[in-house]
């Protein structure tokens, strides 16, 4: 893409926050994501995938006639972003109609944001992620929380503002920090006991207040597995949504092969274990599936998640040195 194309549409995004006037007029050309009680709204393909559904706003407003809503109703949609095109997208909670006959209506069905992720892929998984952190946001935040008093979002929503205090809140995203930890031929997964059976992730921790990124890496991984670890090499990061929007910063570590006996804090987790290059290949390689009554197989989270990015890359890095150390 042009660079000048980036910009541009970046300033349009701009204005749309800050101007209420334009916003709203850019809703009469919006692309909007149904959410049904935080629920997004995917439709299937001829192909038989499905993909997130986008209404435009003349189809929006058809829907809404049908399931006896006001057209005005759209204004109550929150900015996202905009499509190559400088199509602005927006995002809508109608968890107060009839969900059925939405669904009927727009040839789709609502579901949970977990299982969305298994079934879209790509720039999308993103994009219904935001939608649907924007909404929760603004429906956690309806008061000043130091008045008590009702807050007024703009248009756009990418604000509200308490006008008892004068006090502006902007959306949040909780740091957090998220490491996969190796000795040099293994690397240390773990499973909370809320996580679904077999699967195991990345050890990862909320940031302290006043903490930097290494800081906390060093804490949690000390806290949660009782392991000194070095070699802090940043990866990437991610908006996570659940359970509320966090902000994902990876990376990866080494921990001394000689000290890498791991001592759980099972309050926290409810196993750690260091697995090989085999078990994570054969894992990366393996759909998520956990028949009921079967014993759960080891697996790890889907592409989506960060945790997944880390694990991806460690595994190409023993690949390389297995090849350097002509091994297989
Ligand atoms: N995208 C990805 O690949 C991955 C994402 N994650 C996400 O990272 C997040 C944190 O991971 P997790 O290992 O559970 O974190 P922690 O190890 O910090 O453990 C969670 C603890 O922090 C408390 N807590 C909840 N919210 C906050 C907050 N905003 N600030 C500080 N403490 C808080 C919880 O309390 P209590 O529950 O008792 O109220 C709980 O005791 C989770 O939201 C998880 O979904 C994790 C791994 C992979
Ligand atoms: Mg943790």
């Amino acid at each position: 893409r042009s660079c000048s194309g980036y910009v541009s549409r970046t300033r349009y995004l701009m204005r749309l926050r800050e101007d209420d006037e334009a916003c709203r007029e850019a809703l009469r050309s919006g692309n909007f994501l149904l959410y049904h009680k935080l629920a997004p709204l995917l439709q299937k393909t001829n192909s038989g995938v499905y993909k997130l559904a986008c209404l435009k706003t003349s189809d929006l407003e058809h829907v809404l006639e049908k399931v006896g809503k006001d057209k005005h109703f759209v204004n109550e949609s929150f900015l996202l972003g905009c499509t190559d095109k400088s199509e602005p997208q927006f995002s809508l909670e109608v968890g107060d109609l009839d969900r059925s006959a939405l669904e009927q209506e727009c040839r789709g069905m609502f579901v949970d944001l977990r299982k969305a992720f298994f079934m879209i892929t790509g720039p999308e998984s993103a994009l219904v992620a935001k939608g649907q952190a924007l909404l929760r946001w603004h429906q956690t935040n309806g008061f000043c929380s130091a008045t008590g008093q009702p807050t007024v979002r703009n248009q756009s929503g990418s604000f509200r503002v308490c006008h008892s205090s004068g006090v502006t809140y902007y959306p949040k995203m909780a740091p957090v920090a998220i490491v996969l930890v190796s000795d040099g031929s293994r690397c240390l997964l773990a499973r909370q006991a809320m996580f679904p059976p077999g699967m195991y992730s990345a050890l990862s921790g909320f940031c302290d207040m006043g903490e930097s990124l290494e800081e906390a890496l060093h804490r949690e991984v000390a806290e949660e597995v009782g392991l000194e670890v070095e070699n802090l090499q940043y990866s990437g990061s991610q908006h996570w949504p659940f359970p509320q929007s966090s902000f994902m910063l990876a990376c990866h570590a080494t921990v001394n092969p000689d000290k890498t006996q791991v001592n759980i804090d099972t309050a926290e987790l409810e196993d750690a274990r260091w697995f090989s290059f085999e078990e994570i290949t054969e894992a990366l390689q393996k759909p998520p599936r956990n028949p009921k009554g079967e014993p759960p197989v080891f697996w790890v989270p889907p592409p989506y998640a960060i945790a997944n990015q880390l694990i991806q890359e460690w595994a190409n890095q023993q690949q390389l040195s297995r090849k350097r150390h002509g091994l297989k």
